[in-house]
């Protein structure tokens, strides 16, 4: 049978890695999908750069509507970024005709239900395995894998530049500046690298998890969004003193006590002895929870040319497998049926529980501490641990950092607000979430 013929759009980072895999293992490859697969036509503003890397082995254009007007043309594969031409793109291949897979995340958790659904109307797939924690197959697991289950939730760390910064950090004592310029050498940041260090890029994955765990629309705006930029040095120290890392965990949780779903991003302690805690540099590793299954863990590079690589060209085979079957027999987008998504809500971060991390710098005098505790006790947040040390900003000052059980967001803020305000608390209160991930 003749090759399935496929556009790319955008040979950057991840197109290059998908061209040359794609072109590396062509003949495994064929053998697991049943036929061959090939980049025939290239699309990319810097049509230089693309000869280098393909040659004679494709034809290069500069404007991508080229290849979506191209009815040779089966698959078209998106790897520009953005919400803005990427999207455009994106819609004008599906109405097309054509398959699209992309690594775009971004673009999916602000569009996609659009997307899915223009991609529904036409009958065609839209496949995006690269989006979520590049190589590690996780919407497969999510998708297929998992699909007995009542997912309770979904943890990961699912950014490798900031897991990267964080580790390189801690490790070499590193500055935050000089880590993320290193991984922006690497291939692993985002265009805008805000996105990675502010938590967005994490919080685009943790939408398209939380779509596919609990069968809700992509949702982008109600995910609560906080990244690594205010974390202090201080704190990873006294965290790892206490047991626990810091790792930014994007977080998707069914609760049923409230009908709702937690989706969260932030900086987040998590118990030195969990296997996730030690994942370190650009690895992600995500876990979920399933009623039936247990806690389960899902390991590797999540970003970088050919791991990601790895993954859209996994969805090229998919697609190259499915592409004749009747649009009803194959997986829906967001693993349930697209008729059959709920409008279960995304909960605000008040409602959120989680038990708490705090430090606060304060006087060191007597009754201070009971001050602090008698406003938690008040508020009903019990105390799990404390830890006291001496502040090295000036005499007669101690950080006192208090390790809470959980709790919910909204009381924790209005405990915060009081004890904020003792003349005793000489400097904003530090609170971080904490996750036993159990
Ligand atoms: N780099 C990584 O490790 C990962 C990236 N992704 C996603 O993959 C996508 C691509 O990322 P990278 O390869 O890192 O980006 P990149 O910046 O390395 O590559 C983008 C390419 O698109 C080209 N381009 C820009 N506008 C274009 C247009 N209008 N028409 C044709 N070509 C155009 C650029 O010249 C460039 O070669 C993004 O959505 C990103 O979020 C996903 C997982 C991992
Ligand atoms: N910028 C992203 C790339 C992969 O999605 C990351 O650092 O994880
Ligand atoms: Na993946």
């Amino acid at each position: 049978m003749k090759p399935i013929q496929v556009g790319l759009l955008g040979i950057g980072t991840v197109g290059s890695g998908t061209f040359n895999v794609l072109t590396r293992n062509q003949e495994e490859i064929r053998r697991r999908a049943g036929r061959g697969i090939e980049i025939t036509m290239v699309a990319d503003l810097n049509v230089e750069r693309a000869r280098e890397i393909v040659g004679d082995r494709a034809r290069v254009v500069a404007d991508a509507r080229e290849i979506i007007a191209n009815p040779e043309i089966d698959i078209v594969i998106e790897l520009i970024g953005g919400y803005g031409i990427a999207r455009a793109l994106v819609l004008e291949a599906i109405n097309a005709g054509k398959h699209v897979v992309t690594a775009n995340k971004a673009l999916l958790a602000v569009h996609g239900t659009e997307i899915f659904a223009a991609a529904s109307a036409k009958g065609v797939m839209v496949a995006f395995e690269a989006a979520v924690a590049g190589g590690i197959p996780i919407i497969k697991a999510l998708r297929e894998g998992l699909t007995a289950n009542q997912v309770q939730w979904v943890a990961g760390i699912i950014n490798g530049t900031t897991n990267f910064i964080l580790s390189e950090m801690r490790d070499k004592g590193l500055d935050f500046d000089v880590v993320l310029k290193e991984a922006q050498r690497l291939g692993y940041a985002e265009a805008d690298p805000t996105f990675d260090i502010e938590g967005v890029d994490a919080a685009h994955k943790a939408t398209l998890m939380s779509a596919l765990a609990f069968g809700i629309p992509v949702q982008f705006d109600k995910a609560h969004v906080e990244g690594i930029t205010k974390l202090a040095a201080a704190d990873i120290r006294y965290a790892e003193q206490l047991g626990y890392r810091i790792k930014l965990l994007g977080i998707a949780k069914r609760r049923d006590d409230v009908g709702g779903i937690e989706l969260r991003v932030h900086p987040t302690l998590v118990p030195a002895k969990r296997l996730i805690a030690n994942v370190e540099g650009a690895m992600n590793a995500v876990m979920v929870q399933g009623d039936a299954v247990g806690t389960t863990l899902y390991y590797g590079k999540g970003a970088g040319s050919e791991p990601t690589a790895s993954a859209v060209i996994a969805d090229l085979v998919d697609i190259t497998r499915l592409h004749t079957a009747d649009p009803d027999h194959r997986v829906p987008h967001l693993a349930f049926q697209a008729d059959e998504l709920r409008d279960t809500p995304v909960l605000s971060i008040d409602q959120v529980r989680t038990a708490f991390y705090l430090r606060l710098r304060v006087a060191d005098q007597k009754g201070v501490l009971s001050s602090i505790t008698s406003i938690l006790a008040a508020s009903d947040i019990s105390i799990d641990a404390v830890l006291q040390r001496e502040s090295n900003e000036g005499e007669h000052q101690t950080d006192v950092i208090i390790l809470t059980h959980e709790t919910q967001e909204g009381a924790m803020r209005a405990a915060l607000a009081q004890m904020q305000a003792l003349p005793t608390v000489l400097a904003p209160i530090v609170s971080l979430r904490k996750e036993e991930l159990a």
